[in-house]
């Protein structure tokens, strides 16, 4: 076998960045193709020093991604866990940590929600109760204070991030890169370093990166969004990955019952009896709708 074998450290347009061994090498993959994530493993050719053509892409371990009617918007690959940021201010958005612990589920990843901003306190009794609900299906809640606390935010979050690839995301404002600064020294540095390789220079847009710390352990900051459309996920896929569905899935009137208005549904039966949240269901409903709306891949 031929060439180098490398990690994708951060993707821009169709340039990647590959860290192979102590060397980064910017590198391009063949024709068109854009397929690469960051956090892929790839076998690379190098075409002059620090720069090569990504050959094959290894096998995923898993694949986390989003879409929208005409294509996969590919977020990371190999992810072991997602850890969703909030804050207690600005307000966070229901509807987007919901859709990112449904695609967690759907790439069979494991999600946290980190709740940061807890020292404004006359804000977190309101933003507790709002992330009870994901406690309530069972995904972990962890409390943190980047500004204020910042060495307690270490000690909840490294321990768990130990040995994992994770990724970070999170609406602008909530405090991922205050975080993101506090579990990878020199975050700053490195981000200068892979910004100046894939941008010639120009002005930083934002892009996904990984961070490596040590051999076994990857921290991946991804760009804030404000969509995270789930088009991709068919129904069979969507009735699995809402967790609190699983318990009475099988009990409805119709085996191929879709939840929406059938008589005898024993998922309506629990949003009626507050067993499921209403908004739940209101999100399942929209993403059964996006997925019927695909056009391309
Ligand atoms: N009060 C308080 N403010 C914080 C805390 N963590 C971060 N902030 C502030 O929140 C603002 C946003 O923080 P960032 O780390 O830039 O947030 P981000 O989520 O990366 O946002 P973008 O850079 O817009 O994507 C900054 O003004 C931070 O100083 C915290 O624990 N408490
Ligand atoms: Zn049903």
């Amino acid at each position: 076998m031929t060439g180098k074998i490398g990690t994708v450290i951060a993707a821009h347009g169709r340039h990647y960045l590959v860290q192979v061994d102590d060397i980064r090498l910017q590198c391009v993959t063949r024709g068109k193709k854009s397929d690469v994530a960051v956090g892929d493993i790839v076998r690379i050719k190098e075409t002059s020093p620090n720069q090569g053509v990504i050959e094959s892409i290894g096998e995923r371990k898993t694949l986390l991604y989003r879409s929208d009617q005409y294509k996969s918007k590919l977020l990371a690959a190999n992810v072991t866990q997602l850890f969703i940021v909030v804050a207690t201010e600005p307000g966070f958005s229901d509807d987007l940590v919901s859709r990112a612990l449904i695609a967690a589920e759907a790439a069979g990843i494991a999600a946290h929600i980190v709740l940061n901003k807890t020292d404004v306190a006359e804000l977190l009794p309101k933003a507790r109760e709002r992330v009870a609900l994901y406690a309530s299906l069972g995904y972990p809640v962890h409390e943190v204070s980047a500004r204020s606390a910042p060495d307690a935010a270490c000690d909840t979050l490294l321990p768990l991030m130990r040995s994992q690839s994770s990724i970070l995301i999170g609406q602008s404002g909530m405090g991922k890169s205050s975080l993101i600064n506090l579990l990878v020294p020199d975050a700053d540095i490195a981000t200068r370093e892979i910004s100046a390789a894939l941008d010639s220079g120009k002005h930083t847009t934002t892009f996904t990166r990984l961070y490596a710390i040590g051999r076994d352990t990857a921290i991946i900051d991804s760009p804030g969004f404000q969509e995270f459309g789930l088009y991709h996920l068919s129904e069979g896929m969507l009735e699995r990955a809402f967790r609190e569905f699983g318990q009475h899935l099988g009990h409805c009137r119709f085996y191929n019952c879709h939840h929406l208005t059938e008589p005898g549904c024993a998922v309506l039966a629990a949003v009626d009896a507050n067993a499921i949240a209403p908004m739940r269901h209101a999100l399942y409903q929209q993403l059964l709708h996006e997925s019927s709306q695909k056009i391309g891949y």
